[in-house]
């Protein structure tokens, strides 16, 4: 059978033209390009554009002021410096070329290889890699200078040679990225030879990141190439702005403008590479356009005329507690992504609150809204995304009138998150002790040794085993449980009034996952904090939450206490849902009563009637409790 090939890169929006248009639209891309394009054209064109011989000597012009005749004025051999200047920009250029290509033809291919193969080919690939980086590059440049009599050239093959490994990990840790990807699977399955998946599928991954980095390696090349000709070394008699530098640095206090020249040439080029690469950086990490101001507000003006951009016309969900006593309060939450078909409505105008001390579930299918309706909370939405709201209230103050430095504060304090990979959200460079710390000194204002004892207290708090050691630990060096109750700790430091959990269980094992939601209960009722907790399962409902949202595709379907919702759903897909949960799940009651299956009980009572499922997820939890 063969396997269906699904290759992101096809269906991506616009291809490599699209790129191009998007970095030449933004200022910084179109500035770069002309200045370096110009350059180029510089270099190409030297022999006819430059007015004089950038050898001929006219010892009239030694030293010589800018004038009519010798618009950059003489140099000290009395030479012209603009025609030397002109010049110098096709040995800029070239040794920039001969460094970067052979970088590329070494790294590349290798770290294609290494990444792909793994094993043995990529520790060799990786030991080869390591070797050159630990090499002295300077001493083996001025080896290879002596040993060919400064062979310009070759010097600048040997400098792409030290370069290389920067490319070899580049492209390995690209490849290592898209290896797993389901479609590179899709095409093994299919048959490809590994060569026909490694020049479809794994090179265009890795185009845009080599291209950034040829930018950032030139720049890098005419800087080290400018600096041995400074030292006199590759320069020979070519007109190089090494060598131009170096001759103006000796006249530097009398004639400095023959230093300034070479110098700006130098630094303009060079600046141009580097903002040129991160601006291509910048582009391509961008997948969606960003919002623009004016679509914001044509967005936000067409929902306060109750004509949202999306299909919905009807805010969703209700109230409960009025707005100063609730600890969130969102109302009529819309929030839009610009996307290549325009401007999408992923959630359509929901409404609901959460009363202090109050844990809230929100339940529903993959893709209903539940993070972007947690994200707009918080404040994460990505660029590509916003929010509007008739007002968001935290902690007491609408957020959606707040400065976004005021906005950052208040959620710093009144808001502790905790997200659905703790791995991925620990800084894998910092220790855990780093990673507490910091934010307590940062937005708690607590001085080094109190930020500390405070960390210890809270590891010791979550239930975490010697924390002084786990102080000292990178998050490598933890499990999953454990690196999901470091997180706790870190939300709950500062002492929040809501808590937010997006699915905080999903990456757990499951014999950690009921620990870690009776952790969280622990915790909510020892703080008095809000709780909203984001989730698929019914299970961890009945046994958390004393409300429930339930959302479907950006609105909410059903809203109600967890009682009701249990006894009569009202809604068809609550229905669905609930049964779903409860057929097959372990609920957390099952897991604290050592793994023996409830679910199926759960299920059971379900079906035969029972007036409060709920109540038996909690009886399940009190049970194991006691
Ligand atoms: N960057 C984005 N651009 C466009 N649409 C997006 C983007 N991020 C999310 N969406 C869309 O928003 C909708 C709601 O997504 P959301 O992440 O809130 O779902 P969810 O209910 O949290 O699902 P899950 O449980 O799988 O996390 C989905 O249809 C999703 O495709």
């Amino acid at each position: 059978m063969t396997a269906p090939i699904i290759d992101p890169a096809d269906t991506r929006d616009g291809g490599r033209g699209s790129t191009l248009l998007r970095f030449l639209r933004r200022p910084a891309g179109a500035g770069t390009s002309l200045v370096l394009l110009g350059i180029v054209l510089i270099a190409v064109l030297a022999p006819w554009i430059s007015p004089y011989d950038p050898h001929a000597v006219d010892l009239g012009i030694t030293r010589a002021l800018p004038g009519p005749e010798h618009l950059l004025g003489g140099d000290t051999n009395g030479r012209d410096v603009l025609s030397r200047l002109l010049w110098g920009a096709r040995s800029t250029l070239w040794g920039a070329l001969v460094a970067v290509a052979t970088a590329i033809v070494l790294g590349v291919p290798s770290g294609l290889a290494a990444g792909y193969s793994g094993g043995v080919v990529d520790r060799i690939g990786a030991w080869i890699s390591d070797a050159l980086q630990a090499l002295p590059g300077m001493i083996i440049l001025l080896i290879v200078a002596a040993s060919t009599k400064n062979d310009f050239t070759l010097l600048m093959a040997t400098l792409g040679v030290i370069l290389a490994p920067g490319y070899f990990r580049l492209t390995r840790s690209a490849v290592l990225a898209v290896r797993g990807e389901p479609y590179v699977d899709a095409a093994r399955v299919a048959g490809l030879t590994d060569l026909r998946i490694m020049a479809r599928h794994v090179i265009r991954a890795v185009i845009a990141p080599i291209v950034i980095q040829s930018a950032l390696t030139a720049g890098i090349a005419m800087g080290m190439q400018a600096g041995l000709q400074f030292l006199g070394i590759g320069g020979g008699t070519t007109p190089g702005w090494g060598s131009a530098m170096s001759e103006g640095f000796k006249v530097m206090r009398t004639d400095p403008l023959l230093l300034v020249w070479p110098s700006l040439a130098l630094g303009l080029t060079i600046a141009a590479l580097a903002i040129a690469g991160s601006t291509l950086a910048d582009v391509i990490s961008v997948k969606t356009p960003r919002l623009s101001g004016r679509d914001r507000r044509r967005i936000a003006a067409q929902n306060a005329a109750g004509r949202p951009a999306g299909a919905t016309t009807t805010t969703t969900g209700s109230i409960s507690v009025a707005a100063v006593d609730s600890a969130v309060r969102l109302e009529n939450l819309r929030v839009q992504y610009e996307t290549a078909d325009g401007v999408v409505e992923v959630v359509h105008g929901i409404t609901l609150d959460v009363a202090p001390g109050e844990v809230l579930g929100i339940v529903g299918e993959s893709g209903s809204g539940k993070s972007q309706t947690v994200f707009s909370m918080l404040d994460l939405l990505p660029q590509s995304g916003s929010c509007t709201a008739d007002a968001i209230w935290i902690g007491g103050a609408d957020v959606t009138t707040l400065p976004r430095r005021d906005r950052a504060r208040l959620l710093g304090h009144e808001i502790g998150y905790i997200p659905q990979e703790p791995m991925s959200n620990l800084d894998p460079s910092y220790t855990i002790g780093t990673q507490l710390i910091e934010p307590l000194r940062a937005v708690h204002g607590m001085g080094r040794a109190e930020a500390r004892a405070h960390a210890l207290a809270m590891l010791e708090r979550v239930g975490i085993v010697d924390p002084p050691r786990v102080m000292r630990a990178y998050p490598h060096e933890l499990s999953g449980g454990m690196a999901q109750r470091v997180l706790i700790a870190g939300a709950i430091a500062g002492r929040p009034s809501v808590l937010v959990a997006d699915e905080p269980t999903t990456a757990l094992d499951v014999t950690v996952q009921a620990e870690v939601l009776e952790l969280l209960r622990e915790l909510q009722r020892e703080y008095g904090m809000a709780l909203v907790i984001v989730t698929h399962n019914f299970g961890v409902v009945a046994d958390l939450c004393d409300r429930v949202v339930v959302m479907r595709s950006g609105s909410i379907v059903e809203l109600d206490d967890v009682g009701p919702i249990f006894a009569h759903p009202e809604h068809a897909y609550t229905r669905e849902l609930i049964s779903a949960s409860l057929d097959g799940t372990a609920s957390r009651g099952a897991l604290d009563r050592g793994g023996r299956d409830v679910a199926a009980d759960s299920a059971a009572s379900v079906g035969n009637g029972d007036p409060d499922p709920a109540r038996t997820g909690r009886a399940d939890a009190e049970e194991a409790r006691a």
